[in-house]
């Protein structure tokens, strides 16, 4: 059951200033499994792709060619691209941390690569051992090789309103990070709240920043954790300022191996409820979407933290 079936209005705000279609970027078998300490059996992780293809999500990030010594659940990417049956019109990126991700994500095949950058000096040195300038040495080859072979490539900014060890982060740092991305040949910049701090009034902060230093508001997706409850107010927020690209976990699963302050992304199905209140687009089948989710708790053997699953599946 939906916003819709319950006969609630369907355009709760004015919504002059809203997008009329929001692409939403599942992040649920990457971002949402990658922290869970029980290694997930591939098979599950194949089902729960299929599952979310069903559902209508255009677009899964799959997985992650990360070493895996520092995320072993996610040690079966070969085998999980392999066994997946890729849909026509369905996008399955991957993270990729430097050359030897690529060499791994271009034998298996991938269309879509993703690299992840660090806003903040102390996030660089701990999650990529490397500096806030020196992760770009690891980058721009990867970037560059990546286009040459013809893949599209996103670009993640973390930490980009707040960092557990330097606290608040300056706008302009976070946009000199995404710039650099950007002109080395990432298509889209992911901004994320990797610990889940940002409010709405930070969320505007940084957006306009970027905009004001020349970069399209359709270059930009958000990414956000749920960890003081701000996920949806911040989502709402970025809608308003024109952002169309959404990232977002099945379930509300996720955190960060390297940053212990992180809990779960944003919930799929909470941002699909928003999305059909403000009457935007998404092309999901919400029903399905609470099914898989509930499928996948069960899985995992906990309830799922969604409020919206929980309250209609829980
Ligand atoms: C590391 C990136 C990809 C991320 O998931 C985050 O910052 O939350």
């Amino acid at each position: 059951m939906g916003v819709r079936e319950l006969g609630l209005p369907e355009r709760l705000g004015s919504g002059e200033s809203l997008p009329s279609r929001v692409e939403i970027w599942e992040v649920g078998p990457r971002d949402g499994l990658q922290n869970e300490t029980e290694v997930v059996p591939v098979e599950v992780k194949v089902e729960f792709l299929d599952r979310l293809a069903r559902a209508g999500l255009t677009t899964l990030e799959a997985t992650s060619f990360v070493h895996p010594k520092w995320v072993p659940q996610l040690a079966d990417a070969e085998e999980l691209l392999a066994r997946l049956d890729r849909r026509d019109g369905v996008r399955y990126p991957v993270l990729v941390p430097n050359e030897r991700g690529l060499d791994r994500a271009l034998a298996a095949g991938v269309t879509h690569v993703a690299v992840f950058a660090s806003a903040t000096e102390t996030f660089a040195r701990r999650n990529l051992n490397s500096g806030l300038d020196a992760q770009f040495a690891m980058f721009e080859p990867v970037i560059a090789r990546a286009r040459e072979s013809g893949l599209d490539v996103r670009g993640y900014v973390s930490m980009c309103f707040g960092d557990p060890w330097e606290g608040a982060v300056a706008p302009e740092q976070v946009v000199a990070v995404g710039k650099r991305l950007l002109d080395a040949g990432c298509s889209q910049l992911s901004l994320g709240d990797t610990i889940g701090v940002a409010t709405a009034a930070s969320v505007e902060r940084v957006l306009d920043a970027f905009t004001e230093s020349g970069v399209a508001i359709g270059d930009l997706a958000v990414h956000f954790h749920d960890t003081y409850g701000q996920a949806l107010a911040n989502t709402l927020a970025a809608l308003r300022k024109g952002v169309t690209t959404v990232d977002s976990s099945a379930g509300g699963l996720g955190g960060c191996p390297y940053a212990e302050s992180a809990t779960g992304n944003l919930a799929t199905e909470d941002l699909v409820w928003l999305l059909d209140g403000l009457g935007i687009e998404h092309g999901v089948d919400f029903d399905a979407l609470v099914e898989t989710s509930a499928w996948m708790a069960t899985r995992l053997g906990r309830p799922s933290p969604s409020r919206v699953v929980r309250a209609l599946a829980g």
